[in-house]
């Protein structure tokens, strides 16, 4: 069954407290729905606290990256069994800040994917073009190179697409739900000509500079499962809102 699912990706934002007050503003808003599925991602310090915190709740949990190692000498680096032994379930990977800040290459995000699923962790795996490259038309030929390396040997559908434009990412514009549509399209037939019919439960989030006032209209084009919002959802009950338009869009 396909689901529906917004994440709120924190970045660098929030101690502990501002997360314990956070989850404490979630709570009673969310109700469960087998459809529909709302997710944190705050920064390493405060996983913990906000996975005990909202256990009880419909809330799930999610990491911003991981080390595809399990233990050893990674100065720095978290591994996926700390993230499981902590209640995470989702795991970014290749978010365009890893990509083009920590240099990090489709090589080394397939190894984290492949790392995440043997783990039993679901990679959220984040793919999309510069400005430069949407402006030379390499948007579609970016898209598969990150696709079909990013998933190399990757052989179930447990795990979700983020298609995240590098130009719409914190910088107020957002794609268009036409420029959206075209590209979820695009990844919907790579994912399928990958997967057979069992690509269509796999979900694909769209983000970037995701607002109350351009999510309803990004929420209704066919394909867009969802959305990964980095700073609306900062605000909880911004988030609140975000996720109220998300249902109402994909229940119609
Ligand atoms: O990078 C993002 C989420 O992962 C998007 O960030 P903004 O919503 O702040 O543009």
């Amino acid at each position: 069954m396909k689901k529906y699912f917004l994440f709120g990706n924190w970045k660098m934002h929030k101690t502990i407290k501002e997360t314990l007050e956070y989850a404490d503003c979630l709570k009673g808003y969310v109700e469960y729905n087998e459809k529909f599925e709302i997710g944190v991602f705050p920064p390493f310090t405060a996983l913990e606290s906000f996975a005990k915190t909202v256990r009880s709740m419909p809330i799930t949990v999610g990491a911003q990256n991981m080390h595809y190692e399990e233990k050893g000498a990674f100065t720095g680096e978290i591994s996926p069994l700390m993230l499981k032994e902590i209640g995470v379930k989702y795991v970014l990977i290749g978010h365009s800040e890893r990509r083009h800040i920590f240099k990090e290459d489709n090589g080394l995000i397939n190894k984290k994917v492949l790392s995440a699923i043997n783990h039993e962790l679901v990679p959220v795996l984040c793919i999309g073009e510069t400005l430069e490259e949407r402006k030379s038309n390499k948007t579609e030929s970016v898209i598969k190179e990150q696709i079909e390396q990013g998933l190399n040997g990757v052989n179930s559908n447990n795990f979700i697409i983020a298609y995240e434009p590098v130009w719409a990412i914190g910088t107020g514009v957002n794609a268009t739900p036409e420029q959206a549509r075209e590209v979820h399209k695009f990844i919907r037939e790579l994912l399928f000509h990958k997967f057979g019919e069992s690509s269509n439960d796999i979900s694909i989030l769209y983000g970037g500079s995701i607002k109350v006032d351009n999510f309803g209209s990004l929420a209704e084009v066919e394909n867009i499962d969802g959305g990964l919002v980095g700073g609306a959802s900062l605000d909880c009950s911004t988030f609140i809102e975000l996720y109220e338009i998300l249902k109402s869009k994909k229940l119609k």
